[in-house]
C-alpha cells in the first residue's frame, strides 16, 4: 500500500530532521541503561532492540547496560527467598547472589542479545567478569536506620578495563553488559545497574548516559516531571523525601557522570516505545535532562 501524501510528507520531514543529529553523533558513545522495569513487556524489548540497531547502523556507538530487578524478584519468590532493599540497593547474601548472577548474567542478558539479533544487529553479552571489564569492591555506605546495616555482596565499580569493549567495537558488536563483577577478594558482587552505566559512561567520556526506567523522569511530589535541576536542588529533593528507592542511585549516578565528563544524562520513560530515539533525534528531548552546566 502506498503512503498518503500527508503521511509521506511527515515521513520525509522526520527523516530529514534527524540528519543533523546523525551527523553530530556519528562515532559518539551512548551508554544506555535498560532498566528491569522498562523491559517487562516483550514488545518493548523489540522496539528497544530496533532503536539500538538503528543507532549502530547510522554510525553511533551504543553500549547497553541492563538491570533486571523485577526479574530477580520473580525467581527469588519462586525459590522462597525474601527480597529486601535498603536505599534502592538489594540486600545480597550468598544465596541471593547466586540467583542474581543466574538471572542477570544468563536469562535477561541473553534475551536482550537475542532480540538485537532478531532485529538485524550483532550483539555480545557479557558480565563485568568477562575480559575483567569491571572490578568490584564492597559498596561503602551507612546502611539502615542506625547506619550499621551490612547489605552483603553489594558492590561498586572499583575499576574498568575497556579492552574488551574496544575489541567488540572494532568488530561492530553491540556490547550488552550485566552488572555483576568479581572483587579482588574473590567474591562476586551485585552492582546496581545504574552505577555501572554511570561509571562506564564516565570512563568512555560518553556523549549521553541514558537511563531507561518506568517513570517519565524525575518527578516532584505532585507528579510533575522535573528537568534542568542543579545539584543543590536535587540534594534538597532527597532531604525532603521526594526522591526515594530506585530513583536515589539513578539520580546520584547521573550527577556523578556529568561531573565526570559525560556531556548529558537523561532519565527517560522506557515503557514508551522508541523513547530513546525521541531523546536523541528531537530538539526538545524527553524526560529529565542533567548537564554539567546545571550543577551548582
Ligand atoms: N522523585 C521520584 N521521581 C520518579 N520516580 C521515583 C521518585 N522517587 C522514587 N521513585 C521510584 O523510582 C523508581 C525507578 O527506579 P527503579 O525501580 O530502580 O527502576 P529501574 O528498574 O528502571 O532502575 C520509580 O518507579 C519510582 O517508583
Ligand atoms: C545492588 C542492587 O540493587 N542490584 C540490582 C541489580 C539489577 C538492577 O539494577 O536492576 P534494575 O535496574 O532493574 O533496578 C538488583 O539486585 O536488583
Amino acid at each position: 500500500m502506498s503512503l498518503q501524501r500527508d503521511d509521506a510528507e511527515n515521513f520525509a520531514r522526520v527523516l530529514t530532521e534527524s540528519l543533523p543529529y546523525i551527523q553530530r553523533f556519528t562515532g559518539r558513545t551512548f551508554v544506555i541503561k535498560f532498566g528491569g522495569n522498562a523491559m517487562v513487556d516483550p514488545a518493548l524489548h523489540e522496539s528497544f532492540a530496533r532503536d539500538v540497531v538503528l543507532m549502530k547502523l547510522v554510525g553511533m556507538n551504543p553500549i547497553i547496560v541492563h538491570g533486571g530487578g523485577p526479574q530477580i524478584g520473580t525467581l527469588l519468590k519462586r525459590l522462597d527467598i525474601q527480597s529486601e532493599f535498603v536505599d534502592g540497593m538489594r540486600v545480597t547474601d550468598e544465596h541471593t547472589m547466586d540467583v542474581v548472577e543466574m538471572v542477570l548474567g544468563a536469562s535477561v542478558n541473553k534475551e536482550i542479545v537475542d532480540s538485537i539479533h532478531r532485529n538485524g544487529g550483532r550483539a555480545m553479552g557479557l558480565t563485568g567478569k568477562d575480559g575483567q571489564l569491571l572490578l568490584a569492591r564492597k559498596l561503602r555506605g551507612n546502611w539502615g536506620s542506625d547506619g550499621q546495616r551490612d547489605i552483603g555482596q553489594v558492590g561498586e565499580v572499583a575499576s574498568i578495563d575497556t579492552d574488551v569493549l574496544n575489541l567488540l567495537l572494532k568488530s561492530d558488536y553491540i556490547p550488552v553488559i550485566a552488572p555483576i563483577a568479581g572483587g579482588e577478594d574473590g567474591r562476586t558482587y551485585n552492582i546496581n545497574a545504574d552505577l555501572v552505566a554511570g561509571k562506564l559512561a564516565e570512563v568512555l567520556k560518553a556523549e549521553k548516559l541514558m537511563l531507561l526506567t518506568n517513570v517519565p523522569g524525575l518527578m516532584d511530589a505532585d507528579g510533575n516531571t522535573l528537568t534542568g535541576l542543579s545539584t543543590a536542588q536535587v540534594d534538597q529533593l532527597i532531604l525532603d523525601g521526594v526522591i526515594t528507592g530506585g530513583m536515589l542511585p539513578k539520580i546520584q549516578c547521573a550527577l556523578d557522570a556529568v561531573k565526570g565528563g559525560v556531556v548529558s544524562a537523561h532519565i527517560i520513560d522506557g515503557t514508551v516505545a522508541h523513547a530513546g530515539l525521541l531523546e536523541i533525534f528531537t530538539d526538545e528531548g524527553i524526560g529529565t535532562l542533567i548537564t554539567n552546566k546545571l550543577n551548582g
